[in-house]
This record gives structure tokens, sequence and C-alpha cells, in this order.
């Protein structure tokens, strides 16, 4: 897989950026040559999307060299960096949300045909030219991020946390279409905080540490290890790789929460689930089988159409998010850009469920409000230094805001879709740690995934749903990634399965 010695496509070196009194990168330095793969890793705020951000001219740096083609370059502008080959797939989707997808390509000067192609050939089958960005799910438009980016036929790839918000299936067609670009020649830098998908396509790493490259590594066996230590500092890696404890929850005869048939009409067909106090449930499912839609309609930000729900052996109705929010049931979503007010502060952001929670019984003192945000952000490790507004925050630490923000409202139902998503591998063995420490005091915890190790890691059971049904329901014991993908397939045993 290795390129031989030869110029580097893109060689930037000594990279510098700061915002305010953030200092984002001090001396990042990465090279990549044609027909490479080369991972970007680093903790949560290392500074790897401002680097991205420079190399493709959204951002200016304020030192340091880039050389395309062995030429130096200053890449002035997003157009700029398209003319000179390097094309981005940023973390959040960049396209207009009221045009359609086929009015977003014209936008771009991209023929519709070998964007299908890519879409095609990247796991969406069925894809309408004519549909609005804002009715697609955000896997789809992630992976219509791509096709248009491999449309455009780039010299250099750049792709920020590409398979995050993808469902496993999606995942393997983006792993095959990234190493067949690379070995047709294409230069590849892709950000993940993911070990297995960096193994598995990537050639080098490079490793950033506080805004400065402290690491380039050969992907080769046993290089993990070496690799968080990089990343984090020898102290805090080793406490990563240790196991958790599972612990079994008590099965009560009223759970927590009862769904029974429920259906919305689209995608979900016909779900039921038990959710007891203090179990810690997986969802599993591939892309658009409904697993959406059942988070939807247990947030109060769906009407399911058919079907009950009960919360606490009551049947309850949601019109609205503040109906399930009012009952204990908290919502941390897969698209954080809909959760956060982005130009509000991590503080107001942690605050507002507890305002619209406890609306309804009467006013909230502030003291009791800084008393629980504060420990909320200590406990999620949320970086601070930017925190006038979330915008300014990195992928990773916006989605810990997400989370904190129900830990400081003390919910009893926590819904979580694919938590870890953008996260890094410690913050992540954090969450496991918190998700299991809550069940452990009684909190009760949906926790869809796309990253199938986290059942075994997280959670007590799995539920695994496909056309729209619960097709199995698997202990964490035996939730193998091969047994989870096998049911996740509908290759499972059991036709359809009461959890
Ligand atoms: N526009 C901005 N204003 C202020 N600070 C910013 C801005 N953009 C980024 N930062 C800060 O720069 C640092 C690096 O952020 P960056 O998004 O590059 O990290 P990252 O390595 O991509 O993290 P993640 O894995 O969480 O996405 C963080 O401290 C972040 O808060």
């Amino acid at each position: 897989m290795t390129a031989d010695v030869q110029t580097p496509v893109l060689d930037a070196a000594s990279v510098s950026k700061h915002f305010g009194a953030v200092i984002a990168l001090r001396d990042a330095s990465l090279r990549v040559n044609r027909g490479e793969v080369v991972a970007l890793m680093g903790a949560n705020g290392a500074g790897k999307s401002t680097f991205v951000k420079i190399l493709t001219g959204a951002l200016k740096p304020d030192g340091g060299h880039v050389r395309i083609h062995g030429r130096e370059a200053h890449v002035g502008s997003p157009a700029e960096a398209r003319r000179s080959g390097l094309v981005p797939v940023y973390q959040e989707p960049s396209l207009i949300p009221d045009l359609t997808v086929g009015d977003n390509l014209r936008l771009c000067n991209i023929s519709a045909e070998p964007f299908q192609h890519w879409v095609r050939e990247l796991g969406i089958i069925d894809l309408d030219l004519g549909e609005t960005i804002k009715n697609l799910p955000l896997a789809t438009l992630r992976i219509l991020d791509l096709a248009r980016a491999i449309a455009s036929k780039p010299d250099v790839l750049l792709l920020d946390e590409m398979t995050a918000a993808l469902p496993s299936n999606l995942v393997e067609r983006v792993l095959k279409v990234v190493r067949q670009q690379a070995d047709n020649g294409c230069a590849i830098i892709y950000i993940s905080h993911r070990f297995a998908e960096i193994a598995g396509i990537c050639d080098r790493t490079t490793i950033l540490r506080d805004g400065a490259t402290v690491g380039d590594l050969a992907i080769v066996p046993g290089v993990e290890e070496r690799a968080v230590e990089l990343m984090l500092g020898a102290a805090i890696s080793a406490a990563v790789f240790e196991a958790r404890e599972t612990r079994k929850a008590a099965e009560d005869k009223i759970p927590r929460l009862r769904v029974r048939n429920l259906g919305t009409g689209a995608r979900l067909e016909d779900v039921s689930l038990d959710l007891h106090k203090g179990e810690v449930l997986g969802v599993v499912a591939l892309e658009g089988q409904g697993q959406d839609e059942l988070f939807d309609a247990l947030s109060g930000n769906r009407r399911a159409a058919k079907g009950t729900i009960e919360v606490d052996g009551s049947q309850v109705s949601f019109h609205h998010p503040a109906d399930a929010i009012a009952l204990g049931i908290g919502l941390v979503p897969g698209d954080r850009a809909h959760a956060l007010a982005m130009s509000r502060s991590v503080r107001e952001n942690i605050a507002i469920p507890q305002f619209a929670r406890f609306r309804k019984w009467g006013p909230v003192a502030m003291g009791d409000e800084t008393r629980r945000v504060g420990p909320a952000v200590e406990r999620m490790q949320i970086d601070m230094r930017a925190q006038g507004e979330v915008r300014r925050l990195s992928g990773g630490n916006q989605q810990k805001v997400t989370i904190a923000r129900w830990i400081a409202s003390g919910i009893e139902t926590l819904l979580l879709f694919d938590p870890s998503r953008g996260i890094d591998v410690r913050t992540k063995r954090q969450i496991y740690d918190l998700v299991r420490e809550l069940a452990s005091q009684g909190t009760s915890v949906l926790y869809y995934t796309s990253e199938l190790g986290e059942i075994q890691a997280a959670c007590d059971r799995a539920v695994v749903i496909f056309n729209g049904r619960v097709v199995d329901i698997i202990s964490a014991a035996e939730a193998t990634e091969a047994n989870l993908l096998r049911a996740a397939h509908g290759l499972g045993e059991k036709a359809a399965v009461h959890a």
C-alpha cells in the first residue's frame, strides 16, 4: 500500500492558527503522497478540523507553509483550493437545506451522472435528485457530500469524520470506495477516531496534540497503543483500555418505558420494547430501518401513527418534545446542529432543558442552574477555552455539550442516538463509564449506536431493528459484532420479537 518516495501532493509545515486567546494550531505539519491514505488523529479539540479548513482555504493560517505538488501555495479560498485539486468533506453537511439535490449540484457545477454513479457505489440506490436536502437524513447527506467530492475528481480528498454518522453497511461501502480512490492515485487525508477503520484503509497516521504534530506512524499491527499514547500523553492512555465491569440491570414489573407496536407510517412499522429502570438497552440497525423515527417518536419530535407508549405504567402521548422532557425523557440527537443553539454559550446550552422541564413547576433559581451546570461540564471534561459560543467548540466538544445538558438536568430516561459520533477514544470511554454510572443510579438509557463494538462496552442487551420491526434481542454477552451484523441484515432466527 505504501507509495514510492516522491514529491508529496500536499506538504504542510509549521502551520499555526489562533482564535482570539485560543491557540488552535501551534505547529501542525502533514504530508501526503499520491495513492496514500493518511489518518489525521488527535483528541477532541486537538486542531484537526482547523487544520483541514486551513488546507482547503476556509480559514487563513497565521503562519506556516503549504506546498502543493512541491510548489509553495497560498490557498486563499475554498474555490482556489478546489482549483488546486484539494476537496474537503467537512464534519457537518455542506449542502443548502432549502434546495433540491439537483440544485445543489448545479450550484457547484457537478454533472449529475458521475455524482449519481458514486451515490450508488456508496450504497444509496434510490436517491431522487428532486428531493429537498432538509428532508434527507444526516447519513444520506454525508454520502451526498462525499459523492459530490469524488465526482469532482480531486487530487487530494480531505475527509473529516466521514463515517461518524453512518450505519455499518454504509461505512463498509465508504471505506471500500475511499481505498479504491487511493489505489487509483488520489491522496487522502482521513480524520477519524475509529481505529478499526484506520487500520483497514490507512497507510500512515499523523498525530496532533494540542495543535502540534507529535508523531507520524506507519499503520502496522499494534500501532494503536502508541497512537493513543501520542494523542493523549502516556499517563492518560493506560486507562482507556480498561475493560468495563458488566452489571445486570434489575428487571422490574413495570418498566420505565414500555413501547408496544409503535409505528410512524414511515419506516418504523411495528416496534415493541421494554426499557427498565437502570437498564442500558442498545439499538442496532442498518441505515434507514426506522431507528431515527423510533427516537423521534419517543422524544416527542414526531407523532406516532399507531401503537402505545407507557411511562412508568401510564399511557402517554407526545405532541411536542417538551411533553417528553416533562416526563423525564431527554434526547441526544444524531444531528447536534439541531440540538444546540450555536450562537449561545456552553452554559446556556446546558441549562436550556432545565428551564423547559421545570418551567411548569415554577421558576428556577439561578443558583440551582450554576450548581448543576458546573459539575456537568467537569464530568464531560468540556473544553471551555472557547466558551463564548458553542459554534466555536470543536465537533467532539459540541457533542459533549448535548450530553452534559441531560446530566445537568438529572433526567430519568436518556435517549442517546449515536452519542460517540466524532468523540475521541478517551471521551468514548468516559461516555461508556458515564452511561454505566447513570444506569447504576437508576437512569434508563436507550442507546442507538452505529459502532457495533459499543454494545458490549456500554449496554446490557440490544434490540435489533430490521425493516421497521424488532427482529432480535441479544444480551451483551452474545452481542459480538458478527452476531449483531447478522441480525441487522435480517438473518437472525427470530422473525418478530417483543423485547
Ligand atoms: N471559530 C472559532 N473560534 C474560537 N475557537 C475555535 C474556533 N474554531 C475552533 N476553535 C477552537 O480551536 C480548538 C481546535 O478545534 P478543532 O475543531 O480544530 O479540533 P478537532 O481536533 O477537530 O476536534 P474534534 O475531534 O472534537 O472535532 C478548540 O479548542 C476549539 O474550541
